[in-house]
C-alpha cells in the first residue's frame, strides 16, 4: 500500500429514490486520522451517503474501497460487520440489560477477560472505569454518549461515521465531549466522516469540510478555505447572515452605492451579487451631515437609517433600511451598541471580505 492511500475513498456514488437522486455522483477521499465533515442542510443526502459507506443501503453506482481495497460497487459487496467501520449515531442505544463494561465489550471477540480489559481501557479513557458495572440507566445522557463512544472505538475501527452524534447534548456539555471524541480518534489514527447541518460543529470538528447541496458535494477543503474562499452565494450564506447587493458590470467593473468593485470575467451588461457578511459592515458617523471620508479599503460609504438593535452577548446587530434603494442590510458591532431606531448612520464594506459572484437567483 502507498503511504498516501486513503484510508476512505468513495468514487462517483450515485443513489436515487423513486428517480430522484439524493446522492449524485459524490467522490471523496480520507486519510488516517483525518475528519472530514459531510456539511449540508436537512435533505440534501448526507445520510444517505454515510448508509451506503456503512453497508446498510446499497448504491446505483459508484465504488468504496478502504486502504485501497475495494469493498464495495454494485456486484461486490463486503458485508458491514467485515468493513472495520465503526458506527456512531445521534440516536445511539446502549444494551439496557448489560452492564456500561459488557455494552462496550459488545463487539469485542476473544477470550472473556482479554474483552473485559480493552472495555476497561477505553473506559478509562472516557473518565467512566468508576461506572463500569452498573447499568446505562444510571448515566447522564453526556455520560451515556461517551460510553458510545467507547462502544464504537473498542474494536479499533480503521474508519469511524458519525451522524450528528452530538445533537442531543446541551450545548456545554457538547463542545466537551466533542473535544474529547476527537482527541481519542486522533490519537488511534482513524478516518472519521462526520455528518452535521451544524457549520460551527464543521468548522470545530473538521480537517476537511466537505459541502453538499441537494445530492452533490459543491465544495470541498479545509474550514478556512470553505468560510474565506466560497464557491458561490449560498455557500457564504451557510455558515452565516449575508448581505446582497446587485449590480450591473461594465468594463469589469460594478458601480454600486458602496463604491466600485472587480468582477473580473463578468461580460457587461450581467448582473452580480456583491456578497458580504454583516461583521464586514463597518459603521461611522453622519459628522454634522457629512458623512466620513471615503478610504481606499472602504471605499464610499452609504447611508442608513436604524430599523432595530439587539444585543447577542459578545456582539450587537444592527438593521438598517438603506436611504440608496430602501433595502435591508445587516452589520454586527463587537459588544454593546445599540443605536435609537431611526438615528441615521454611514456605512461601508470591507471590500477585502466582499465576494462577488454571477447573479443566479435567489439563495
Ligand atoms: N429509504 C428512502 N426512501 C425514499 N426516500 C428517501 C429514503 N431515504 C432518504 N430518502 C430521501 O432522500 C433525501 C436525502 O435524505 P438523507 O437522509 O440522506 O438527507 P440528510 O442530508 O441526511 O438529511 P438530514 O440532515 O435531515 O438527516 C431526502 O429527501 C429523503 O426524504
Amino acid at each position: 500500500m502507498r503511504p498516501d492511500t486513503p484510508r476512505l475513498e468513495i468514487r462517483d456514488l450515485v443513489r436515487s429514490y423513486g428517480g430522484r437522486r439524493v446522492v449524485d455522483d459524490v467522490s471523496l477521499s480520507i486519510q488516517p486520522g483525518q475528519v472530514t465533515c459531510l456539511l449540508g442542510p436537512s435533505g440534501c443526502g448526507k445520510s444517505t451517503t454515510l448508509r451506503i459507506i456503512a453497508g446498510v443501503e446499497m448504491q446505483d453506482a459508484g465504488e468504496i474501497f478502504v486502504d485501497g481495497n475495494l469493498i464495495c460497487d454494485t456486484v461486490f459487496r463486503v458485508p458491514p460487520e467485515r468493513r472495520s467501520i465503526g458506527l456512531m449515531f445521534q440516536d445511539f442505544a446502549l444494551f439496557p440489560h448489560l452492564t456500561v463494561a459488557d455494552n462496550v465489550a459488545f463487539g469485542l471477540s476473544g477470550p472473556k477477560p482479554a474483552r473485559r480489559a480493552r472495555a476497561m481501557e477505553l473506559l478509562e479513557r472516557v473518565s467512566l472505569a468508576h461506572y463500569a458495572d452498573d447499568y446505562p440507566h444510571a448515566l447522564s445522557g453526556g455520560e451515556q454518549q461517551r460510553v458510545a463512544l467507547a462502544r464504537a472505538l473498542a474494536p479499533k475501527p480503521r474508519i469511524m461515521l458519525m451522524d450528528e452524534p452530538f445533537s442531543g447534548l446541551d450545548n456545554r456539555l457538547r463542545d466537551g465531549i466533542r473535544d474529547e471524541t476527537l482527541t481519542l480518534l486522533k490519537e488511534v489514527d482513524t478516518a472519521v466522516l462526520l455528518v452535521t447541518h451544524e457549520p460551527q460543529e464543521a468548522m470545530r470538528m473538521a480537517d476537511e469540510i466537505a459541502l453538499m447541496r441537494d445530492g452533490r458535494i459543491v465544495q470541498q477543503g479545509a474550514p478556512y478555505n470553505i468560510y474565506n474562499a466560497p464557491v458561490d452565494k449560498a455557500a457564504v450564506a451557510f455558515f452565516s447572515d449575508i448581505n446582497v447587493i446587485r449590480g450591473t458590470v461594465n468594463g469589469a467593473l460594478t458601480e454600486t452605492p458602496f463604491g466600485r468593485f472587480l468582477a473580473p470575467g463578468v461580460p457587461d451588461g450581467a448582473e452580480v451579487d456583491i456578497v458580504f457578511r454583516p461583521q464586514h459592515v463597518g459603521i461611522d458617523f453622519d459628522r454634522n451631515g457629512h458623512g466620513p471620508n471615503p478610504t481606499a479599503r472602504e471605499g464610499v460609504a452609504a447611508r442608513g437609517v436604524v430599523e432595530r438593535a439587539r444585543f447577542l452577548g459578545n456582539e450587537s446587530l444592527v438593521e438598517f433600511r438603506m436611504d440608496f434603494d430602501g433595502s435591508t442590510l445587516k452589520a454586527t458591532v463587537p459588544n454593546v451598541f445599540l443605536p435609537a431606531r431611526g438615528t441615521p448612520l454611514w456605512l461601508t464594506v470591507r471590500r477585502d471580505r466582499c465576494f462577488v459572484f454571477p447573479a443566479r437567483g435567489a439563495v
